[in-house]
């Protein structure tokens, strides 16, 4: 086994013909009823999803918002490892970050996933101990999908570039093992182009298409550096049915996500 990620991640791709994130946010008050008996509902919702989404998802993408809670943690540790018992590689986007004593605990989140989501705004310090994992994806937050994120992000700099350009350049600088990435939401097309010319060997995660409405076209065309990258939906996927046969209808959206993005690559 290759020792990058994005080289492991690029294996998965062409193995499963996909670029889909499946993003496992098992929001507890929407799983189905029939599972909301089980010791672990969000386990026993995400083992259902896997089975039905793993052979078109190039990664699984769980936000750890959604596990943040005494049973969360244990369903988000038997959901990684069903996953890598599918031999799909886990994404935990987590958008951590902080001084170093701390974000030296967190990245201790490497042991468990292959690649994590780092928020950039403190800087090169707070994000060492992720950088310095050279077999580990490290995707810096740079253009985010929401609606503010033009608040701070497109803010121009004395220099005249944007603060999300700034970031893009610092990651290009951190990026000394080959093992970071960018996060730029597809509800942001032009920027996401900006940012592609900008830095064309860095493989981007493009969230925000299916339940925020985003570009799918220009997810594919500007996400992917020589056909790597992610382009992620959580919403779309895992909560496109209802009721017993929720896992089929998500089988089906990761298939009809998988063929769409498909066209554009
Ligand atoms: O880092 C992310 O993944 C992320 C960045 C961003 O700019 N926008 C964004 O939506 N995300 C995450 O991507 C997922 C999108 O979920 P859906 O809108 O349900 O597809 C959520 O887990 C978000 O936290």
């Amino acid at each position: 086994m290759t020792s990058n990620f994005f080289d492991r991640l690029g294996d998965r791709i062409e193995r499963v013909d996909s670029v889909v994130s499946v993003g496992l946010d098992a929001d507890p008050s929407r799983i189905p009823e029939h599972l909301q008996e089980e010791e672990l509902p969000q386990w026993a919702f995400n083992r259902r999803i896997i089975d039905a989404t793993h052979e078109h998802a190039a990664c699984y993408k769980p936000n750890a918002a959604f596990y943040e809670h005494a049973d969360g943690w244990r369903s988000l540790r038997e959901t990684i490892a069903y996953a890598h018992g599918k031999d799909v590689p886990v994404l935990l986007d987590a958008k951590r970050a902080d001084i170093g004593n701390t974000t030296r605990q967190y990245a201790k989140l490497l042991d468990h996933v292959d690649a994590v989501t780092v928020n950039p705004y403190m800087g090169r310090d707070s994000l060492q101990p992720f950088l310095d994992r050279e077999d580990k994806g490290v995707f810096v937050l740079c253009r985010t999908s929401n609606p503010g994120g033009a608040d701070l992000q497109d803010l121009e700099l004395a220099s005249g570039e944007a603060v999300y350009e700034r970031v893009a350049a610092l990651a290009e600088l951190w990026n000394q093992h080959g093992n970071v990435g960018l996060v730029v939401g597809a509800t942001a097309p032009e920027e996401l182009e900006a940012i592609r010319e900008q830095v064309p060997e860095l493989p981007f995660l493009v969230p925000g298409v299916g339940a925020q409405g985003g570009d799918a076209e220009a997810a594919v065309e500007f996400g992917l550096a020589e056909g790597v990258g992610l382009v992620n939906s959580s919403r779309g996927i895992i909560f496109a049915g209802e009721g017993e046969t929720f896992d089929r209808a998500a089988g089906q959206a990761a298939r009809r996500l998988k063929r769409r993005l498909n066209q554009f690559r």
